[in-house]
Formats: C-alpha cells, sequence, structure tokens
C-alpha cells in the first residue's frame, strides 16, 4: 500500500506521521515544492521509526511526481492555512490553482489512485477535482467531517463530564464556521441521547463550539491545527486501505442524495478499497434538513467563485 501526501507542511507532515505510526501502509511518499523541505520532514520522521515501532518507509520529493508514481491513495495538503480572523473561503484564491495543478500531477503518475482533499475550502476544492479530472466519483473525497466529528466529541464529553470513548456524534454538511451541521439530536452517551442529561443551551453552547473549532485553534495558534487533521485523514486512509467499512462523514459528490445536487458536501459515507463505498442516506429531522439545505448553499456560493 503506497500513500503520496503532497504538501508537507504542518498538516501533511501529521498525515504522515499517523499513518506511519498505525504501521498499515508499506509506503509514504510525502511531496513539497519547497526544496528540501519534504526530504527534511521525511528523514526526521524516519528517525522516529524505531521510538515508534514501525516499518513504514517515508520518502520525501521535492516536486517530483515521478516518485509519486502507482500510489493507491494520494492526499491533498498543499495551499495556505488561514491566519487569526479569516474564514477557509478567502483561501481559495490560491488554493484552486494549487490543488488543480497537483491533482492532475498526481493521476498523470497514478491514475487508479483515490485522492483525498485536505486544503481549504475543502469542499469547493473537492468540487473542483471533480470538475477537473475524469476520476469517478467515488474515489475523490473531501476531508471535513472527521475531523469536525472529533472535535464535536471533544465538546460533548466537556459538556458530559464524560469520557470521551463514552460519546458518540457526527457533524455533516459544509466544512466552514457557518455550514457545520452537528447533529446534537442524534449525539449519544452510551447510547443515551445527549439531552437526557444537558440543558437546550448547553447543547447549544456545544453546537456552537463544535462549528468555530477551527477558527478558536487558528486564534490561539497563529495558524490553522494540524495534529486532529492529520488523525483525522490517517483514519480515513486507513479505512480505505484495510478495506474497513466505515462510516465517516466524507464531502462527497452529490446527485441527489438528500435532495441536493452538483456540488460535494458534508454526509456520512462508507469507506473501503473503492473509497466512498456508499453514501449513507440517513433520516434527518425538518430542522437539520432545512440547515443542511442552507450549508449546501454556503458551499454552492464559494464553488461559483471557481474558474471551471
Ligand atoms: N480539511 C480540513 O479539515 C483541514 C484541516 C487543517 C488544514 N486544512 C488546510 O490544509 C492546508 C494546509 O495547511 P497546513 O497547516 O499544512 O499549511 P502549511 O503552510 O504548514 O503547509 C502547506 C504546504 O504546502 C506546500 N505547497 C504549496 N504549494 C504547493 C504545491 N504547488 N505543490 C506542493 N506543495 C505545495 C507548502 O510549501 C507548504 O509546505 C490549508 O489549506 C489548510 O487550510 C484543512
Ligand atoms: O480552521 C481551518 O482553517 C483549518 C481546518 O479547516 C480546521 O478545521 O482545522
Amino acid at each position: 500500500m503506497k500513500v503520496t501526501v503532497v504538501g508537507a507542511g504542518a498538516v501533511g507532515a501529521s498525515c504522515a506521521e499517523y499513518i506511519a505510526i498505525k504501521d498499515f501502509a508499506s509506503e509514504v511518499v510525502l511531496l513539497d515544492i519547497k526544496e528540501g523541505y519534504a526530504e527534511g520532514k521525511a528523514m526526521d520522521l524516519m528517525q522516529t521509526a524505531s521510538l515508534n515501532g514501525f516499518d513504514t518507509k517515508i520518502t520525501g520529493v521535492t516536486n517530483d511526481y515521478s516518485k509519486t508514481a502507482d500510489s493507491d491513495i494520494c492526499v491533498i495538503t498543499s495551499g495556505i492555512p488561514r491566519k487569526p480572523g479569516m474564514t477557509r473561503e478567502e483561501l481559495i484564491g490560491i488554493n484552486a490553482g494549487i490543488v488543480k495543478t497537483v491533482s492532475s500531477s498526481l493521476i498523470e503518475h497514478s491514475p487508479n489512485t483515490i485522492i483525498i482533499v485536505v486544503s481549504n475550502p475543502m469542499d469547493t476544492m473537492t468540487y473542483l477535482v471533480h470538475k477537473s479530472t475524469d476520476l469517478p466519483k467515488n474515489r475523490i473525497i473531501g476531508m471535513g467531517g472527521a475531523l469536525d466529528s472529533a472535535r464535536f466529541k471533544y465538546r460533548l464529553a466537556e459538556a458530559l463530564g464524560a469520557p470521551i470513548s463514552d460519546v458518540d456524534g457526527m457533524v455533516i454538511g459544509g466544512h466552514s464556521d457557518k455550514g457545520m451541521v452537528p447533529l446534537i439530536g442524534k449525539a449519544v452517551r452510551n447510547s443515551v441521547v445527549v439531552s437526557e442529561f444537558l440543558s437546550e443551551e448547553r447543547m447549544g453552547q456545544v453546537v456552537q463550539d463544535t462549528k468555530v473549532g477551527g477558527a478558536t485553534l487558528t486564534g490561539l495558534l497563529g495558524t490553522s491545527a494540524w495534529y486532529a487533521p492529520g488523525a483525522a485523514v490517517s483514519g480515513m486512509v486507513q479505512a480505505i486501505a484495510c478495506d474497513t467499512k466505515k462510516i465517516f462523514p466524507c464531502s462527497a459528490l452529490l446527485e441527489g442524495e438528500f435532495g441536493l445536487s452538483d456540488l460535494s458536501i458534508g454526509v456520512p459515507c462508507i469507506l473501503g478499497a473503492n473509497g466512498i463505498e456508499k453514501i449513507v442516506e440517513i433520516s434527518l429531522s425538518d430542522a437539520e434538513k432545512a440547515k443542511l439545505a442552507e450549508s449546501a448553499e454556503g458551499v454552492k456560493k464559494t464553488n461559483g467563485l471557481l474558474e471551471l
């Protein structure tokens, strides 16, 4: 199993590290445009192998796509991150060009690959890869909901005073400060809906804290987060590599599912060897449907800025 990660910055290196630590891939290629940068990150990571106990071989390359040939899975993290006070949507001007060029170079050398898009604004960048390449739709997947759901579980555990392993919940919709739809009505503590434990007001706070999770970290760090994003990507890569058929909320191209079409947005998906094996059309309350529709409008507005 060969995995390429484009962008050896904060998120790309974190992805490579978590993939290696989980020890299911034979090879990870890190590629960056900055001379020597990916080589340096790969060497540093390889020097953790005997300490962390993995055999995955990590190599770094400067913009040489021939070294990525025949990758089973490619992750795109190249592009600029936001700074405090910015939205993810403001990154479109620079990142769209990067994502378009990178995806076409990857496919040239790995025509059968599955692509996971991370660069922001992620739903729009995922849609751009659908529109600008010939890959089938099950092989282009955006990562956002896996991260947002992890943040939702963190906030739920905090509100409940419970261990994180005791809570479950999912975030669907666009990966944006306003567009996320944390499904609070379906969130559970050990099978019991959280409304049994939390007031309406506290649940509203959990939802709001989840939606601005990325902005909160950007304010604290001066740039956006990388540990949880890297872990979220590695979980999706593992599900595909090991054909686990686990459900992750992913940005998938919709063609009528949930009453939506012609956009990529976060919905529950079964991930396996074929990438998105199935979009799971869970039933939503009227309020959840309305929020998802509003979120889709926001994503489509950003998609409208693309030069296709
Ligand atoms: N979808 C998500 O949940 C999620 C989570 C975190 C970050 N992100 C996004 O991921 C992206 C990367 O974030 P980061 O913190 O790692 O940024 P970073 O600046 O640390 O790293 C980005 C790397 O991309 C490289 N790069 C730029 N253009 C390139 C090109 N054409 N080819 C190859 N490499 C290129 C840069 O040299 C840099 O090393 C940002 O757009 C950020 O908003 C998304
Ligand atoms: O917040 C960001 O800009 C980066 C990423 O989308 C995140 O949610 O951490």
